[in-house]
């Protein structure tokens, strides 16, 4: 066995080839990322595939498209995991998930709770993928990598648990194997996360639902989508093809990110 150091520069998911005692690290395919409350950036995990992006009633509004756009630029593979689904007010939010991001990511409806809807995400998962989970705090995380890889066992939040800062006392990054051959990585600080912040071109570039559609696709190379003349975006908005709630919430997100620069 060789033991690693924390201060090595390896995290988890990185490749390395042992000679000896001698180990090197081998190139990585992707690197995932995220930003601490002081605004240090930390690197989560390497040689990840696809990233889960896990919601429930009342998840902040603009999440889901700030971590596609995040996934993307990283090279991962985004999808969307809508948990709860035994409660009867979630079935409103699918519906709405699934108009949006149908056709530009893969969206999966379960409950932890009840173990349904657990095996076409399985299956997604086991095509070879590795992939870790993102999600704001109680949206049913923990629940969830439980229900898929039983071995974990991890302390599922109660109600009186938020009430601060503190619940994860474990800070190690574990690499667990499904039974079908996908992996998921449980990085308990990152869970809550933050993920490194996105610029207005990726936002311009890898906004969901401002893909190709048949011919028309913004050509322009940093058309920021707004008042540029002919560019496709504004004329999908004008012709219906992108609704307009989804544009709102690309300016939306256009202004933030401008105004954090
Ligand atoms: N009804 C219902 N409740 C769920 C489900 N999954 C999780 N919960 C509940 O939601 C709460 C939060 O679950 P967790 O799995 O701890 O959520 P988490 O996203 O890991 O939370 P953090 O660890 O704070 O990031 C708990 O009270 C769970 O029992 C589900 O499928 N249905
Ligand atoms: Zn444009």
């Amino acid at each position: 066995m060789v033991r690693v150091k924390r201060s090595s520069g390896h995290v988890v998911g990185d490749d390395v080839e042992v000679t000896g005692e001698v180990l090197r690290r081998l190139p990585r395919r992707t690197e995932l990322r995220r930003r601490d409350a002081r605004g240090g950036i930390h690197l989560v995990a390497a040689n990840l595939d696809v990233l889960g992006i896990v919601v429930a009633l009342n998840s902040p509004s603009g999440f889901i498209d700030r971590a596609i756009v995040s996934a993307r630029v990283a090279q991962l593979q985004p999808f969307v995991v809508v948990s709860k689904c035994d409660l009867d007010d979630t079935s409103a939010l699918l519906a709405n998930l699934q108009r949006i991001y149908v056709g530009s990511v893969p969206v999966f409806a379960l409950s932890a709770k009840n173990q349904t809807g657990l095996a076409p995400l399985q299956a997604f998962l086991n095509e070879g993928h590795r992939g870790v989970f993102v999600g704001s705090s109680g949206v049913g995380k923990s629940s969830l990598l439980n229900a898929l890889c039983p071995e974990i066992d991890l302390k599922v939040g109660t109600v009186s648990d938020y009430n601060g800062l503190g619940r994860h006392t474990t800070t190690v990054s574990t690499l667990h194997a499904l039974s079908g051959g996908g992996e998921l990585v449980d990085t308990p600080g990152f869970r809550d996360f933050g993920l490194v912040d996105i610029t207005a071109e990726e936002l311009s570039s890898h906004f969901p639902g401002f893909e190709e559609h048949g011919e028309m696709r913004c050509r322009f190379r940093n058309c920021r989508h707004r008042t540029e003349p002919s560019c496709a975006v504004i004329r999908l908005v004008e012709l219906g093809q992108i609704p307009d709630d989804r544009y709102s919430m690309y300016l939306e997100l256009l202004s933030e990110v401008e105004a954090s620069r």
